[in-house]
């Protein structure tokens, strides 16, 4: 990520006057700030060690809330959730891949179907408490190493599509997890069920793997908005786990151990329907300065594309509209012109007028000099043209040696002027050429005034070419009005 120094200020303007703006703070205070903000997220995932302090030191420890009816609607809801959750992170999973979503699934189907159980024999407390206690450190021993092999997974390339929808994997985990939860009743029936190693061995497991996962975390710098939520999450259930320790069964460290396990897990499904609504992964969701970095980016990348196309167009329009060989318009642009020199003398009143032009023997020229030495005169032709009218008034190629030159707000007398001032450049000019020099060439030329000749483009077109052929005919090389 680039460093927020005191470099150039990237700012792209967005809809309306919205800015993104990228550097410019001192790099100490934006140093102070990432500790600070670091401070912040670890203060909050170790608050419930307070908590937990607090009880150990403070509270009497026999004080107990046995209330049967209400740790079994507390683990139907857990339970409920745990089923959700495990159904979104599958969704996530199956659209992105990702092997961290896999385990995440396979951690939380893991730990509902087996805590599940911890619920259903709460009646059965008293009759055998292990039964109903291991399950809990069971479930969260589960979850805590499947969680750990999810992180050792993240960043690996994406699932392939087929091995995502392959039921086999699934059935053998639900398998392993159903087996798990006979293990437990087996161990809750047996000797060894009330040594306190069984249940320190599965708690403590619990806490060792949460705390590898963090430590881990911490080492490889894994920061991104959806794994901090993931490490905090792991801060909480290995919390939890050390408050489970801690606890008896049913007094307020036990309940409080419950409560921390609940805020990880949803912690950790907030981060789960995060990915849900946005890539379905947990690797590639940036945090915002490297958002804010790359829209500028992309913005910047828009802008230009915009610009590039922008210009392109303005080339095609032109390509669209002119002569290839001489640049003049062609045709199709010149009619277009012509018509909204019409409309707009139609309201404003005004008249303009029309030369038709035609290089007089052209013939002559391709048949003594050649084809190329024609093309090059013929642009030269128009050079000639746009040197002698005003800048307001176009030239167009109409096809062949004939041209076609519009003079807004002209006159026919202005307009016999300008066309003679073409005739007569054009009489005197030298039309040099590479192959053949000097080559001579004279222009006929009609003339035709909207209004006077005609109020429609065919009628002032017509009377234009009428008074070219009669230029002809009279000679060549001259205007002729009428
Ligand atoms: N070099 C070149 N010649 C062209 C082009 N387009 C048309 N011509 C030539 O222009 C000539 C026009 O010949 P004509 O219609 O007989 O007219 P002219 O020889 O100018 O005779 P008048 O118009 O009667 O004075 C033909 O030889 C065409 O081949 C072009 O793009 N390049």
């Amino acid at each position: 990520m680039p460093p927020f120094n005191d470099g150039p200020i990237i700012s792209v303007r967005m809809h309306m006057d919205m800015s993104v703006k990228i550097g410019g703070q001192p790099e100490v205070i934006r140093r102070v700030t990432k500790i600070y903000a670091r401070l912040l997220i670890a203060g909050f995932a170790l608050s419930p060690a307070f908590l937990i302090a607090y009880l150990y030191l403070f509270q009497d420890p026999g004080l107990k809330f046995e209330d049967h009816l209400f740790h079994e609607i507390a683990i139907a809801a857990a339970t409920l959730e745990g089923i959700f959750v495990t159904y979104v992170s599958w969704r996530c999973y199956l659209s992105s891949g990702e092997p961290l979503l896999r385990w995440l699934t396979l951690g939380f189907l893991g730990f509902t179907l087996i805590y599940a159980l911890h619920g259903v024999f709460t009646g059965m407390a008293h009759h055998n408490i292990w039964l109903f206690l291991l399950y809990g450190p069971a479930s969260r021993l589960a979850m805590a190493i499947l969680l750990l092999i999810g992180l050792l997974s993240f960043n690996q390339e994406p699932d392939a599509p087929e091995q995502r929808i392959n039921p086999r994997p699934w059935r053998i985990w639900i398998a392993a997890f159903l087996l798990t939860d006979i293990a437990v009743a087996f161990i809750a029936y047996s000797a060894i069920a009330g040594s306190p190693a069984v249940r320190l061995t599965m708690e403590g497991g619990a806490l060792f793997f949460s705390a590898v996962n963090i430590i881990l975390m911490l080492a490889g710098r894994i920061r991104s908005p959806l794994m901090t939520i993931f490490g905090i999450s792991i801060v909480l259930f290995g919390l939890s786990s050390l408050a489970f320790i801690l606890g008896k069964p049913w007094n307020h460290m036990w309940w409080l151990a419950h409560a921390i396990f609940a805020g990880g897990f949803f912690f950790l499904s907030y981060g789960i329907i995060q990915a849900f609504h946005t890539t379905r992964s947990f690797s590639s969701i940036y945090n915002q300065e490297e958002m804010v970095n790359r829209l500028a980016m992309a913005m910047v990348r828009t802008e230009s594309a915009l610009q590039e196309l922008q210009h392109s167009n303005r080339m095609l329009e032109h390509l669209a509209s002119t002569d290839p060989l001489t640049g003049a318009s062609n045709r199709r642009h010149f009619i277009e012109r012509v018509d909204a020199e019409i409309a707009r003398s139609r309201r404003d009143n005004l008249s303009f007028s029309l030369l038709a032009l035609d290089l007089d023997n052209f013939k002559a020229i391709n048949d003594h000099y050649g084809h190329q030495v024609g093309d090059e005169v013929l642009q030269g032709f128009v050079q000639k043209c746009l040197e002698e009218i005003r800048p307001y008034d176009s030239v167009a190629r109409m096809g062949g040696e004939e041209f076609m030159v519009l003079l807004p707000q002209a006159t026919l007398e202005v307009a016999v002027a300008i066309g003679e001032r073409i005739r007569s450049a054009t009489e005197n000019a030298v039309f040099d050429s590479i192959v053949m020099p000097k080559v001579i060439l004279t222009v006929s030329i009609g003339v035709s005034q909207f209004g006077r000749d005609g109020n429609t483009i065919d009628t002032i077109f017509r009377a234009a070419d009428e008074r070219l052929y009669r230029a002809k005919d009279q000679g060549r090389n001259c205007v002729i009005t009428t």
